[in-house]
């Protein structure tokens, strides 16, 4: 499935910088060159190697509250210079900001997103340059902790919304428990805005992945991982040259798999194929000429091996670990040489799945590679509910909003404090309680309920006159018309409610 890559803010531009590189190492093409990497600051950028440069867009030159980052040849001669006024000044002294990098927009979403309200004729413009009809849809990839990746990240959202037809995807990795508070709040905010807009989100755990490191040294492994992952799933079929099977991975299949919207979480466990092996085995008796080789035997070690293989990616660690019997559709891709997955190998990988996510709605797949010498399992969990780490980020993000509340200055998590109506939509974002009360008497996790419906008119929403949070969204809403913050109106909810209609 063709798809064009949008990277947003730091994360983003790193991540699609990598998910080039790998497509061209792995001989599929998913992008076809329709990339494109936004920033408010350009550091990125320049250690990306393989987005061209007419393919960056760095915006915020004209916006006050952009700190522009010294060129690193006069770095030293204004070492220590003052920022511009504005939200985008950091008080380093904080520890909460002292892991924020104060560049750009300095990690404020609301900044972020005013930035982006104020450049949408450029990023329109950029936006043109990504060739429609040669993609089946397009990908946003950002850190959804990030002031860019979150602020001009919603508003890209809500442009390539309006504009395609076909399925836009979010990719968005969230904070670790290591990051300050302020990225959990944003990133909660973040997954509020993004899910009921997105036709799926991708969130990808940086907890899980960084594995008791430092999270900026585990960037690099992360990023492969995930480009290893996205490619493994939208890039199979688009090998060339392509090979025959009957039973190969319909793109269709994907889209079916994501159109319950929510989140998604991806498994891949890989195994190098030995001579011992039943399908290379098989293979090697028939290129023999052994007629009668014994193919059943052949298919039972087969089907053992993808069954043990289905389950090690079940098993994996997940971009987003859940609980698999949460899922609502599930698909499987089996990659490798034609011969070694047989089709009694491939029903006993569904079979699995089928058992360990208690859901009928498994489709599945296979990626002929000719001469290939792994066989990889990819495995879509789609609109899992059952998420502790969503769960424990609007926890920490109403947490700061409460400390923040108590005047407690080193847990001020928003842009302006003074903000009533960033306040209240942040808070709906993030509670935990809300969402959840006004429909749900099943007994699911809060966060479970927010991310299952990826409803437009949950949460926020509360701008639903019956609705649970209609309080909360009724103040919100009146703030923001009444002071006419189109930031945060941008920011957080309208785009879903627009969509919802
Ligand atoms: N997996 C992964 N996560 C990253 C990477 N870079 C940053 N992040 C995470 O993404 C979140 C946002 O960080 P940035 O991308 O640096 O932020 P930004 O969107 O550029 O905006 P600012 O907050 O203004 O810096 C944080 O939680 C980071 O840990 C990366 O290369 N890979």
């Amino acid at each position: 499935m063709k798809l064009a890559f949008v990277g947003v803010g730091d994360a983003g531009t790193r991540i699609v910088d990598r998910l080039v590189r790998a497509e061209r190492a792995s001989g599929r093409s998913v992008s076809d060159g329709n990339v494109l990497v936004f920033n408010t600051d350009d550091a990125a950028f320049r250690a990306a190697t393989a987005v061209p440069d007419d393919r960056r867009v760095l915006l915020g030159d004209t916006h006050p509250a952009v700190r522009r980052r010294p060129d690193p040849a006069e770095a030293d001669a204004v070492d220590g210079a003052e920022p511009a006024d504005g939200a985008g000044d950091v008080d380093e002294t904080e520890a909460y900001t002292s892991e924020i990098d104060p560049f750009g927009v300095g990690g404020d979403p609301e900044t972020g997103a005013a930035v982006a309200e104020a450049e949408r004729p450029e990023i329109r413009r950029a936006l043109d340059r990504i060739d429609e009809t040669e993609v089946a849809g397009t990908m946003l990839v950002a850190g959804l902790g990030g002031g860019t990746g979150t602020g001009v990240g919603s508003v890209l959202l809500e442009e390539l919304d309006s504009i395609y037809e076909t399925p836009v995807y979010v990719l968005g990795a969230l904070p670790a428990a290591t990051e300050p508070d302020r990225r959990a709040l944003t990133a909660a905010r973040g997954i509020r805005t993004v899910v009921p807009l997105a036709d799926a989100v991708f969130p990808v755990d940086n907890e899980a992945w960084r594995r008791g490191d430092p999270v900026t040294e585990r960037y690099d492994a992360i990023n492969d991982a995930i480009a290893a992952r996205v490619l493994a799933l939208f890039g199979a079929g688009e090998r060339d040259p392509e090979s025959v099977s009957e039973l190969r991975i319909d793109p269709a299949d994907v889209t079916r798999t994501l159109e319950v919207g929510g989140v998604a979480s991806i498994g891949h466990a890989t195994r190098e194929l030995t001579p011992d092996d039943a399908g290379v085995v098989t293979r090697l008796l028939r290129l023999l000429g052994i007629a009668d080789a014994p193919e059943s035997d052949g298919a039972d070690a087969d089907a053992a091996t993808v069954k043990r293989l289905v389950r090690r990616a079940l098993e994996s660690t997940l971009t987003l670990p859940c609980s698999v019997d949460s899922a609502d559709r599930v698909l499987v891709i089996l990659s490798g040489p034609p011969d070694a997955i047989s089709r009694k190998g491939f029903e006993t990988g569904r079979y699995l799945l089928e058992e360990e996510t208690g859901t009928v709605e498994v489709l599945a797949g296979d990626e002929p590679v000719p001469g290939a010498t792994e066989v990889t399992a990819t495995v879509v969990l789609s609109n899992v509910t059952d998420v502790p780490r969503i769960d424990e980020i609007q926890r920490r993000a109403v947490a700061a909003l409460d400390a923040s509340d108590a005047g407690d200055d080193g847990t001020t998590v928003l842009g302006d404090a003074a903000d009533g109506a960033a306040d209240a939509a942040a808070r709906s974002a993030a509670d935990p309680a809300d969402g959840a009360a006004g429909d749900d008497a099943t007994g699911d996790s809060p966060a479970s309920e927010e991310v299952q419906t990826g409803n437009p008119t949950d949460g926020v929403t509360g701008a639903q006159p019956d609705g649970a949070n209609s309080e909360a969204a009724a103040e919100t809403d009146n703030s923001v018309s009444e002071d006419g913050d189109e930031s945060v109106h941008g920011f957080d909810f309208t785009a879903g409610d627009d969509r919802g209609e």
